[in-house]
């Protein structure tokens, strides 16, 4: 497992082994795993120049920390300090240090430096409002480099909790690597967080996280989903994997079944109908496999249906999605079937009642429809509105967007750590749909089934990337196929 720990938790961790540790170890723990990966940073500079922002509290602690190693390590440092009121016992202990060793201190940004390494230990999880003055005048001036940044503990500015800037103009430091502290935290990996923090390392610095009591959050991987990844049984035939049925395509809307379509049928379910309100249902020469049928006459019983892409918000699609919602087949709602959602309460109170797996996989506009609020809002704490979306629903959401966040109805929260901005193009969300209605036909349960579908559907463009396919110019239409590939590579490596 890798938990995601709130900011509230750990204090609580922290002071907990502070109680039972001597004082400064932690933070001299801190610098040491910090100081470590910095000098593996510059290791390929010749005569590095390392610049440590150091800040008024703990996190500035640390880069003082740091500082003081570097230093003693022969490397040349130079440390900027905001100084504030008063200095923590811990941090006072640091500077001491970091004065007593080959250390440089400057007032201002030395000009025409090119460093070797930024170390941001401007703010960490005590950050309690928008950098401003001299901090934010320097986060600007380094953002405006490409010099290397490692950020201690989070990217000051960044929210730790939420991945939000602090703020409403807020700024942060972009960093390249972070090193965060005791245990990992969501927003270094949803929102704004995944451009500011970078590569993320965690070091634990000993101390014991809490076994019994639940992290805020967890980050998807394999595991979550590895036991449903079975080899096929060589006496396997189409009826063995499900049927999935894709509604929608309203007139002119064909393109989003089908690529929905595309995505299940290549994440293996065994017959993908497109049952689409376009009265004249054509045929996809590129994938002619998939059956066409007109949505008003279909019955989709024994499929799992994916409802919404391309759906429009005619009368009839309401009712092809009430009739969907009231039957227990599985269920993946999508676009335009999560608007009719938003607008319709009477869909609201069907789909809390439902009983059979139910996934819901809003982008953030969606989601904020479907709360009642603004985008900024579901953004400004993307887990709190997929918690929100999942327990009013009362299904599985994904709130889709960099670091898709997956909830529960009962309150789980999972971030998942694959894909990049190749995903940001139309169309991707309907192959995202498809390949999770192909996992559910295959029987996986709900939860699994989006967990598998939503990280496959992240990996698949990824390894398109890795093969010079995007993130410019990467297609939905080419995600299928690499979805594939990802598949049956897990299922070999796994269940094989
Ligand atoms: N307490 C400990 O022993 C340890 C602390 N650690 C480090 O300490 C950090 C937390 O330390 P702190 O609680 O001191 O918090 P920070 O160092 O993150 O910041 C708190 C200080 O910044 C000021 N401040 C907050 N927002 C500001 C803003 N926008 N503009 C100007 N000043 C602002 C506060 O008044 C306070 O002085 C962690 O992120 C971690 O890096 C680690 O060294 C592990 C051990
Ligand atoms: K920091």
């Amino acid at each position: 497992m890798k938990p995601l720990y709130s900011v509230a938790q750990i204090r609580d961790i922290e002071t907990t082994a502070l109680a039972s540790l001597p004082p400064g170890s932690l933070m001299q723990r801190a610098g040491q795993s910090a100081s470590e990966l910095a000098v593996k940073l510059v290791a390929h500079r010749q005569s590095p120049q390392v610049l440590v922002l150091a800040g008024p509290g703990n996190n500035g602690g640390d880069a003082l920390e740091v500082a003081a190693n570097l230093g003693q390590a022969g490397i040349a440092v130079t440390v900027l300090r905001l100084a504030g009121a008063s200095t923590p016992p811990d941090s006072a202990r640091a500077l001491l240090r970091a004065r007593a060793g080959g250390v440089r201190f400057a007032d201002a940004l030395p000009a025409d430096v090119d460093w070797a390494l930024v170390v941001d230990g401007l703010f960490g999880i005590g950050l309690a409002r928008a950098l401003s003055g001299a901090a934010r005048a320097l986060a600007c001036a380094v953002n405006e480099h490409d010099w290397p940044v490692l950020a201690l503990d989070v990217p000051s500015g960044l929210d730790a909790d939420t991945g939000a800037l602090v703020g409403p103009d807020g700024v942060a430091v972009r960093a390249g690597h972070t090193i965060t502290f005791i245990g990992d935290k969501p927003g270094l990996h949803t929102g704004q967080g995944r451009d500011y923090a970078g590569a993320v390392t965690l070091a634990g610095l000993g101390v014991e996280l809490p076994a019994q009591a639940p992290a805020e959050a967890q980050l998807n991987e394999v595991a979550l989903f590895a036991r449903y990844l079975h080899p096929r049984a060589q006496n396997s035939h189409k009826g063995s994997f499900g049927n999935v049925a894709v509604i929608g395509g309203a007139r002119g809307m064909l393109g989003a079944p089908v690529l929905a379509a595309r995505g299940a049928l290549l994440a293996g379910a065994g017959r993908v109908f497109v049952a689409t309100l376009d009265r004249n249902p054509g045929l996809d020469m590129a994938q002619p496999e998939l059956m066409f049928r007109d949505a008003a006459g279909y019955d989709p019983a024994g499929s799992t249906l994916v409802i919404g892409p391309g759906m429009g918000d005619s009368a009839d699609a309401l009712r092809l999605l009430h009739r969907a919602q009231g039957g227990a087949a599985p269920l993946v709602l999508d676009a335009d079937a999560l608007n009719l959602i938003a607008a319709n309460p009477d869909l609201q109170l069907q789909l809390a009642q439902r009983t059979g797996a139910t996934a819901l996989t809003p982008h953030p506009l969606e989601a904020a429809r479907l709360l009642g609020v603004t985008i900024a809002v579901i953004q400004g704490d993307r887990m709190a509105a997929a918690r929100e979306l999942a327990a009013r629903l009362r299904c599985h959401v994904v709130l889709k967007g960099a670091g898709s966040v997956l909830a529960r109805p009962d309150g789980m929260v999972v971030i998942n750590p694959t894909g990049n901005p190749g995903l940001a193009t139309a169309g991707t969300g309907d192959v995202l749909a498809g390949i999770c209605g192909a996992l559910l036909a295959q029987g996986w349960p709900g939860w699994e089934a989006l967990l598998g579908a939503v990280w496959v559907h992240g990996a698949a463009a990824d390894r398109l990337v890795a093969q010079g396919v995007g993130p410019i110019g990467l297609t939905a239409g080419e995600l299928p196929a690499a979805a594939r590939a990802v598949l049956n590579a897990l299922v070999l490596e796994i269940g094989g």
